[in-house]
């Protein structure tokens, strides 16, 4: 199998901080995992996520895909490789749904049809009905089926990766827990590899097959649900799985 995505010793610190943003570190994703990247807030998930698209530059360390280091290719023209889905969706609001999923295949020049067949198929596949949406603008629809289009556009030109950055973060509990599930079902489609990044240790280990969790800029552990749960690395992740605990022993009090 091959390796999709590779840091090693990668570090970042931005301008006028004392702090490693991310410091120092070495991991690797095999081709069609979905890997879900968690910590508290300011640990440094965004800025991993943002070297690999390369809107951040790391200061030192290599980073792979399958095998050539990045910061070889042209940005744009790899950054058309990647889908990339953040919280804040980002639609373009004067286009329709239709334009805003065609975006990265206009600008590859597919063929009309083709474009337009993909459109249909990507809008099933998030579970919107063609019919209905293709011609709407963003304003038109809820915060969920907006996120939906997101990652329709984000699939659209069939990306090899898939940085997803809290992309249910501002969705309500319901919907969120249905996007999950969807999601899921698209990557099992896709055989892709997506970095997920959240700070909901349930979205966590619910979506990853592995987790990496972070810590001022560092890893704490990578690996499996079940490895992370029964085997913390340290105290902070050991710590981490206690608050779920407390959440769980919470709710029985409550509802006993
Ligand atoms: N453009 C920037 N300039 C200066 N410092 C930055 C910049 N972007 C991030 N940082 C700092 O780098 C650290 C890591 O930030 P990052 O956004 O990667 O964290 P995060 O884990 O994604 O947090 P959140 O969950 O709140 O989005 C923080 O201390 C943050 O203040």
């Amino acid at each position: 199998m091959s390796i999709s995505i590779e840091f090693n010793d990668v570090s970042k610190k931005f301008q006028n901080t004392s702090e490693y943003a991310v410091d120092h570190i070495s991991f690797s994703v095999t081709h069609g995992e979905l890997i879900t990247i968690l910590g508290s807030s300011g640990c440094g998930k965004t800025t991993l996520l943002k070297m690999i698209n390369r809107l951040y530059e790391p200061d030192s360390g290599v980073i792979r895909f399958f095998g050539e280091d990045i910061s070889r290719n042209d940005p744009v023209e790899f950054r058309r490789k990647i889908g990339y889905v953040i919280q804040q969706v980002g639609l373009f609001p004067h286009m329709t749904i239709e334009k805003n999923i065609a975006t990265v295949p206009r600008i590859l020049k597919w063929d009309k049809d083709k474009i337009r067949s993909r459109i249909d198929e990507l809008l099933i596949l998030v579970g919107l009905d063609p019919e209905e949406y293709r011609k709407r603008y963003p304003s038109q629809l809820s915060g969920g089926q907006q996120q939906r289009v997101g990652l329709a556009r984000a699939l659209a030109a069939d990306p090899e990766l898939m940085l997803l950055d809290e992309p249910f973060g501002a969705i309500d509990a319901i919907t969120r827990l249905k996007l999950q599930d969807e999601l899921l079902k698209i990557h099992q489609a896709s055989r892709k590899t997506f970095l997920f990044v959240t700070h909901d240790i349930n979205e966590a280990f619910k979506l990853g097959s592995r987790v990496l969790i972070m810590d001022g800029g560092k890893i704490q552990q990578f690996d499996n649900p079940r490895n992370i749960v029964t085997n913390p690395a340290n105290a902070f992740v050991e710590s981490l799985i206690d608050s779920v605990r407390q959440q769980e022993l919470l709710w029985k009090e409550t509802t006993s």
